[in-house]
């Protein structure tokens, strides 16, 4: 009998014949490219960002930018420019499924002059957003809902001040209020109260760059950020390359052996993703970085781990996948808040390894891994871009399994799939940053 045919969204994941040998110019970062949108609408004169991520997060950002008032056009192939304007309602948002979206616009649309209104997809309703509008509703701004679809009457200004807030569920409610709060009569303090932040290494990027825009930001102390009211300066940067997107393809060269090299890798970085370099290093991949970048080198061989990924929630589906390939079970920790992710990333990941064959049990705040001898199936993806990647790196060891809904990688790197097979003919001609 002859297998069904394949969904089109579905993705025959290739299998690695032999090594790899490839360098991957990975696009620009997603956390980097929408900060520096928010900042550029909020500036005082026109931004121009050089190589930012094209892909749905940041599309939708520069969209909902542009229906409050914000110019944004490319002035060539490679440079954004952002000329900032009043911001305008009536304005509808469509938040995508994108975190950064649905979390760093409600403050700014706080600032617009008329009703804003939000929503996203379905699964982007499920997302948590109460700590972030209930922090406007005590700084006296008016919104309508607890979640998405919620709306927001701005009246053009925000006195700003004082607000105490729980972010163990994001970092982003504590980058939202930030990012606008320069503009803010008061600028604004946040405070947070509650079990430790997740993902601080993103708000130390949100406090950086609105360094560099001048903003005046005190971080001196634990679970509390000032940012006083001050003009937002203009932005000309080079956006870096992702680095949490780099992950499955470097995680590749521990699967496959070879080397992979990522070009451009940052030595002083802000992003989490940078975090790859250790997770591999213990998982007994030769990693160096010098001036022309980043290599991962491996030998097939995969080394277990215990590892609190609670600052990099990002990376733990591209680990989990290779903690089932690994020679001893692993345990990943401090991630309770990836139930709250795309999807719950927890039960999503323990589901898909045990139905490849793993024996996975989730805890309360992360997953065990055992692994076990692996057989092809279907990896459901749960419309979550790093479930897709976790899907590809188990493909590169597991002939025959197929990545379903393979087109959600669009959220971050929607060339993701011409890079990995680019990867696997061992060069790297068509990749575009
Ligand atoms: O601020 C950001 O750019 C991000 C913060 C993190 O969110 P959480 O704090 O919700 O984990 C991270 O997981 C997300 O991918 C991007
Ligand atoms: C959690 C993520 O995204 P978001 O910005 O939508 O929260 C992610 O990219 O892993």
């Amino acid at each position: 009998m002859s297998n069904p045919p394949l969904d089109p969204h579905d993705w025959q994941a290739p299998h690695a014949a032999g090594p790899i040998d490839a360098d991957i110019t990975v696009p620009g970062s997603k956390s980097l490219t929408n900060r520096y949108l928010v900042l550029a609408a909020l500036a005082a004169d026109t931004s121009r960002l050089r190589l930012p991520l094209e892909s749905r997060d940041t599309l939708l950002m520069a969209d909902a930018l542009r229906a409050l008032g914000t110019r944004i056009a490319h002035e060539d192939a490679e440079t954004l420019r952002i000329d900032p304007a009043p911001l305008q309602g009536p304005a509808q948002i469509d938040c995508g499924l994108a975190g950064t979206v649905m979390r760093f616009l409600p403050p700014v649309a706080a600032l617009a002059r008329g009703r804003v209104h939000f929503d996203g997809d379905e699964g982007a309703r499920r997302r948590p957003m109460g700590p972030v509008l209930d922090a406007l509703r005590a700084l006296g701004v008016p919104v309508e809902g607890d979640g998405l679809p919620f709306s927001i009457e701005g009246s053009g200004r925000v006195a700003g001040g004082t607000v105490h807030l729980d972010a163990s569920g994001s970092s982003q409610f504590v980058s939202a209020l930030l990012l606008a709060g320069a503009r803010y009569d008061d600028g604004v303090t946040v405070v947070h109260d509650g079990k430790p932040v997740p993902s601080l290494p993103h708000i130390e990027m949100t406090v950086e760059v609105l360094r560099d825009a001048g903003v005046i930001v005190d971080d001196s102390d634990a679970n509390q950020w000032r940012v006083e009211p001050s003009e937002i300066f203009a932005l000309d940067v080079d956006v870096e390359p992702d680095l949490s997107n780099a992950a499955p393809f470097l995680a590749a060269a521990l699967v496959a052996g070879g080397e992979v090299r990522v070009p451009a890798w940052p030595h002083t970085t802000t992003q989490a993703g940078d975090q790859i370099r250790d997770i591999l290093d213990m998982m007994g991949a030769e990693v160096r970085l010098d001036r022309d970048g980043l290599s991962v080198r491996g030998d097939g061989q995969i080394g277990s781990l215990d590892v609190d990924l609670h600052d990099v929630g990002e990376l733990t589906p591209v680990i989990a996948a290779l903690a089932a390939m690994a020679d001893a079970p692993s345990h990943l920790h401090g991630i309770a808040h990836l139930r709250g992710h795309e999807t719950d990333r927890l039960a999503a990941l323990a589901t898909e390894l045990s139905r490849l064959g793993s024996e996975v049990t989730e805890t309360d705040d992360g997953l065990i891994v055992r692994p076990r001898a692996l057989s092809p199936d279907v990896f459901h993806t749960y419309a979550d871009h790093r479930m897709a990647m976790a899907g590809a790196v188990l493909g590169l060891r597991v002939p025959g399994l197929v990545v379903q809904d393979i087109g959600t990688v669009a959220k971050t790197l929607p060339t993701f799939t011409t890079l990995w097979d680019s990867m696997l003919r061992g060069a790297d001609r068509v990749g575009t940053r």
